[in-house]
């Protein structure tokens, strides 16, 4: 078995796949309407499914708004630097909602961002061991 994506339910295609790739560096892998449902997905990652798992936006025509409830914590991406990340995210005018720095009561460093929709997105500092979590 192999975890394929986890599916986010969009208000805007257009504006949440702009931000996930010109903000976040994804690209768009396809995108696929379905007619007769009303639906189109988009499905986005850092690299071909086969051997990635990657997100699907769906975008529902006939519905522009979410209640994101309480439930949903956060999808987690790997950074290089995410200092530098959260500079540039900030620069395209993306919502840094907490700044990079260690993990409270820990060492990894993280920081979290919103996408349009409000989904929290970590952004997760390289290191070599991930034994902390
Ligand atoms: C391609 C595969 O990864 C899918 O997830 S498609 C599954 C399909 N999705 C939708 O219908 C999305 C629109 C829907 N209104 C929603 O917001 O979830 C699905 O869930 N089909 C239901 C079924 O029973 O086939
Ligand atoms: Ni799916």
């Amino acid at each position: 078995m192999r975890l394929l994506h986890t599916m986010l339910r969009v208000a805007d295609l257009d504006k949440s796949i702009a931000f996930y790739t010109q903000v976040l560096g994804m690209q768009e892998l396809r995108r696929s309407q379905n007619e007769e449902y009303r639906y189109t997905l988009a499905f986005i990652g850092y690299g071909k499914e086969e051997s990635n798992t990657v997100l699907e936006l769906t975008y529902n025509w006939d519905k522009d708004s979410y209640d994101l409830g309480n439930a949903y914590g956060h999808i987690a991406i790997e950074f290089d630097d995410i200092y530098k990340a959260c500079d540039a995210i900030k620069a395209a005018g993306g919502n840094v909602s907490r700044e990079p720095g260690p993990v409270k009561g820990g060492t990894t460093e993280i920081a979290f961002v919103k996408d349009p929709d409000g989904y929290s997105i970590e952004l997760i500092q390289k290191k070599e061991n991930m034994s902390e979590f």
